[in-house]
């Protein structure tokens, strides 16, 4: 096989195992996935199978019990700057403004390598990118949770991140900060040709921004069932692809993924009370 050059993250056949009170729980079975430089990954499934656990384990928080994840061809061992976090709840220190918050993590990577101008250029760019630089010395209490979450994208932004790693980063949100968000995210990621990996549950957010879909089954020892590619131009207009057959043909294939593995856990619980009907039929019998 032709090596990929392109290839910056490699999830190469991991397993993840939780010790539980109950035994060893099999979170992710055999997660194989290899995302290319510049890429908009999304991650979808149903509740609860492992997308979370996925990004875990890319971010260096959760130990892979086979497989291994390697970035920028080194195996990833514990969380670093090159690997910003976004979360769906902003984790905003609340007792610094939205540009200190951003400080602390320009200071972490750039202290020594910066100076204080450049540092401060660099803060207020990134606030400017997410359109917070009106706002850049309110405290978290005095902006909105889409503010908050705007800040979020502008402190993991200012790490320079090799992959920057978001968790239904705006699954808290109301429709339209959340459509507002999408657009920002799309305009930046065109600016500066990151590398993302977006874990939603949203269909029309995964089909709007991403270059593929993974599509995971349910756990436990869950893994990718399908990927989808989504190969619609960009930049994307929301309101011009809601009839693009493309865009309606990628949004049906999703849910016809989730359909299908909602029914089948429907048919194996089903399953399970005509079992456990039988064996309460066949202790009264006895
Ligand atoms: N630290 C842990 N210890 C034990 N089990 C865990 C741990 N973290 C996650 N799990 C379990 O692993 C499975 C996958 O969890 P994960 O949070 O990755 O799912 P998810 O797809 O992101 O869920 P959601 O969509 O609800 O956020 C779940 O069954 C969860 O209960």
């Amino acid at each position: 096989m032709e090596p990929n050059n392109d290839m910056i993250l490699d999830i190469s056949h991991i397993d993840v195992v939780f010790p539980t009170p109950k035994g060893a729980f099999q979170a992710l079975k055999d997660v194989d996935l290899q995302i290319n430089r510049g890429e908009y990954i999304s991650i979808i499934g149903h509740s609860g199978c492992g997308k979370s656990t996925v990004l875990n384990a890319v971010a260096g928080l959760t130990e892979t019990a086979r497989g291994g994840v390697i970035l920028n061809g080194r195996e990833v061992t514990r969380p670093g700057p090159e690997r910003a976090m976004v979360f769906q709840n902003h984790s905003l220190l609340p007792w610094l403004t939205a540009y200190q918050n951003v400080e602390l993590a320009v200071r972490q990577v750039f202290g020594k390598t910066r100076s204080k101008a450049e540092q401060k250029d660099w803060i207020e760019h990134n606030l400017r990118l997410v359109h917070m630089d009106h706002a850049m010395h309110k405290r978290p209490s005095e902006i909105s949770g889409g503010m908050k979450q705007r800040v979020g994208i502008a402190r993991a932004l200012s790490m320079q991140p090799d992959i920057l790693l978001l968790d239904e980063p705006f699954g808290a949100l109301d429709a339209l900060t959340r459509s507002s968000l999408q657009d920002s995210m799309m305009e930046i990621t065109a600016e500066l040709n990151n590398t993302v990996i977006m874990v939603t549950h949203d269909v029309d957010e995964a089909v709007l921004l991403s270059d593929r879909i993974v599509m995971m089954t349910n756990g436990p020892a869950a893994t990718v069932g399908e990927i989808l590619d989504i190969p619609l131009p960009r930049p994307r207009e929301r309101m011009a692809l809601v009839e693009d057959p493309t865009y309606v043909h990628c949004r049906s294939e999703v849910l016809r993924f989730l359909y299908e593995k909602q029914r089948k856990v429907e048919a194996i619980e089903r399953g399970k009370g005509e079992t456990a009907k039988a064996d309460a039929r066949e202790s009264k019998v006895a």
